[in-house]
């Protein structure tokens, strides 16, 4: 079945998403074993990535953007994560940052950063996540304190986890400017990653989404004018929330084509190979395991395209975004180890992608809020009805 060909899609996001498809196929398929084995960074792909709307498609038209539907944005995704997951990891990353600032910054902010964003030009990233924790981000503990009569603040802290931050022209960080208030005491501010006393570590050493890094970043004194503030003082989480209700749609849209790649590959293989003189497709132990691994694909596929229909249409879509985000993560660390699975030793090599897609989809359930964290989300919606 044509994945692009589902409920919901119009035939405009079809078009978008199958000019991505070619690229996908074309250049980032070839291309991803070699970026896996060797660590190499991803942002090697942007400027192409940028001539195909790609870093702005979560942004209008009148701000660089493509302007195009969160359904044919999501579409395009899969299609490139089905090819290269660690290129749709940091293209999550640079969209958690420039949403962040549509969502939180004034047109005069919109129009200081995202043109260029969306361009290519400028890498973005979001710095929420700290070393002692990430599921609960208002116990932050980096701080941003006024100075200069209110002119500029010093942010100071450490921040872990950040993809792309090396690469990157600026970050929304995330920053306690009232210790004391909670969640209402978080602020947001665009920091350029050029600014005096911010260090980045080397990559950190991951199990899977190799060519997607991810760094420490240190703030000590760091001075960012009062310009950079997106929002008002302690609007920050509230701004982090809605743009992680958007990026779990993304993680969504990583673990389909993940799945939708190891699922055709297992198809494949149960064709192609043979025992005894017969294709293994013959066989019922596997016959059922493949029907299982189409049964919770299209089951994500269904969540995914329930919550973008809401978001769409500009209703709250937290629950359902939860719920997307949380199928979809672990049915792809299901579909990927059965499609090892039915490969057998052959799954396992380095010479044949499955290993790696259970490697890259392993960090769909830690990262942008961990399966407990989305678990935790939709109970606490189900109580308050
Ligand atoms: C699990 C949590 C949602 C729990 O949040 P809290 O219990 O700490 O906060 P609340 O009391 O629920 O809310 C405080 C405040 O915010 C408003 N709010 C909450 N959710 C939303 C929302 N979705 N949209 C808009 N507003 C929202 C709520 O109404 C309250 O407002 P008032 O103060 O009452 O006015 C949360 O802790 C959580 O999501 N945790 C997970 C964090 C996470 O995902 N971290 C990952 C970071 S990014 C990353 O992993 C990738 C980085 S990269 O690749 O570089």
């Amino acid at each position: 079945m044509n994945t692009l060909n589902r409920l919901g899609v119009t035939a405009d996001d079809r078009a978008v998403a199958d000019a991505v498809a070619r690229f996908a196929t074309g250049t980032l398929a070839p291309r991803a074993r070699e970026i896996d084995e060797h660590g190499l960074s991803v942002t090697c792909h942007v400027p192409q990535l940028a001539e195909l709307g790609v870093m702005g498609m979560n942004l209008p038209e009148h701000l660089g953007g493509a302007g195009v539907t969160p359904t044919a944005m999501l579409l395009s995704l899969v299609e490139i994560s089905r090819a290269c997951a660690a290129t749709s990891s940091m293209i999550g990353a640079h969209y958690l940052g420039t949403d962040a600032v549509l969502i939180g910054g004034s047109p005069g902010q919109h129009a200081r950063w995202l043109p260029r964003a969306a361009s290519g030009e400028w890498l973005a990233g979001f710095a929420l996540t700290e070393p002692r924790g990430g599921s609960h981000p208002a116990d932050l503990r980096t701080r941003a304190t006024r100075e200069g009569e209110g002119a500029h603040y010093r942010i100071d802290g450490v921040k872990h986890f950040i993809s792309n931050a090396k690469e990157a022209r600026f970050l929304v960080v995330f920053a306690k400017t009232d210790p004391d208030a909670g969640a209402r005491g978080v602020s947001a501010f665009v920091v350029e990653t050029d600014s005096p006393g911010i260090s980045i570590s080397s990559p950190e050493r991951l199990m899977g989404i190799q060519g997607a890094h991810a760094f420490e970043v240190a703030f000590d004194s760091v001075r960012v004018p009062a310009a950079n503030r997106l929002g008002a003082e302690g609007t920050g989480f509230k701004t982090a929330m809605k743009v992680l209700d958007n990026s779990r749609l993304d993680v969504a849209a990583t673990a389909l084509g993940i799945a939708e790649a190891a699922l055709a590959d297992a198809t494949r293989w149960m064709k192609e190979r043979q025992i005894g003189g017969e294709p293994i497709a013959g066989k019922q132990g596997l016959q059922w395991m493949l029907a299982d691994m189409k049964l919770r694909l299209e089951a994500s596929w269904g969540l995914t395209l329930q919550a973008l229909a809401l978001r769409q249409a500009g209703q709250p879509f937290t629950l359902q975004s939860a719920m997307a985000k949380l199928h979809a993560s672990e049915m792809a660390g299901f579909v990927a180890d059965a499609a090892l699975q039915i490969h057998g030793g052959y799954g396992y090599t380095r010479e044949m992608p499955l290993e790696r897609y259970v490697r890259d989809a392993r960090i769909l359930r830690i990262y942008e809020g961990s399966s407990e964290v989305q678990r935790n989300i939709i109970a606490r919606t189900v109580l308050a009805d």
